[in-house]
């Protein structure tokens, strides 16, 4: 069995990253989204276990001293990491698993799993962002601005991604999703062990 593939997908808050993803996983169930833990409290809605695990600042430090965590970071004033364990474990299985992460864990991804596929979504102005966001109503002025402000900053790393969508329709943007998921699946680097077999049944053969 070839492992699976790891997917680093972010962008900034309120740029469209869920709305995107969602109909994928719904349609691949062999890929899986990473829950992630984190400190901030949850939306409205939202159910622990599900959106994330939510955990104490204590339970947070635990885990990333235990090493616990693939890649952590602090963003907005609360901090958001990726549990090892179960990652590790789908991409054995063969699953993909997307990490929909902000970029300072994405780079730390980046020297750990330089296979993974890196995608950053892009929102077609920084206007835009800010009226989707507003428009989602999920925080309150203060946050919106900080998480605004973290923007500008995300934005500035979005050329490191291996490929960049543009958020400007909805349906484009899923349409360009599954085929850079479906190139990067075929990649020799993500196939090698496959490959091996192959090649190794035919000198027996
Ligand atoms: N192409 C689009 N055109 C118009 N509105 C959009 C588009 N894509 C997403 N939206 C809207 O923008 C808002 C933010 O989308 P979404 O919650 O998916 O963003 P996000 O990047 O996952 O945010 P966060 O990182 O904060 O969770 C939602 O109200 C969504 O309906
Ligand atoms: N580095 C990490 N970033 C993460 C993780 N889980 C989510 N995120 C990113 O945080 C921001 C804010 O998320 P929100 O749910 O509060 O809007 C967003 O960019 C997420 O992609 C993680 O495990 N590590």
């Amino acid at each position: 069995m070839s492992e699976g593939t790891l997917i680093v997908y972010s962008g900034p808050s309120g740029v469209g990253k869920g709305t995107i993803l969602r109909p994928y996983l719904e349609s691949h169930p062999e890929a899986v989204l990473s829950v992630s833990v984190t400190t901030r409290a949850p939306r409205p809605g939202e159910t622990d276990g599900v959106e994330y695990h939510f955990i104490t600042r204590e339970e947070f430090d635990r885990l990333a001293k235990s090493d616990g965590l693939l890649e952590h970071a602090e963003y907005s004033g609360n901090c958001y990491g990726t549990p090892r364990a179960a990652v590790e474990r789908h991409i054995a299985e063969g699953r993909d698993v997307v990490l929909e992460i902000e970029v300072q864990g994405a780079m730390k991804i980046r020297e750990s799993f330089p296979e993974a596929v890196f995608v950053f979504i892009l929102p077609p102005s920084y206007g835009t962002l800010h009226e989707r966001l507003a428009g989602r109503g999920t925080e309150t002025p203060e946050a919106m601005e900080a998480r605004l402000r973290t923007a500008r900053f995300e934005l500035s790393h979005a050329a490191e991604y291996d490929y960049v969508i543009v958020n400007d329709d909805v349906e484009k943007a899923r349409e360009q999703l599954g085929a850079i998921i479906t190139a990067a699946k075929c990649r020799t680097r993500n196939m090698k062990k496959f490959i091996d077999k192959v090649c190794e049944f035919h000198e027996y053969a």
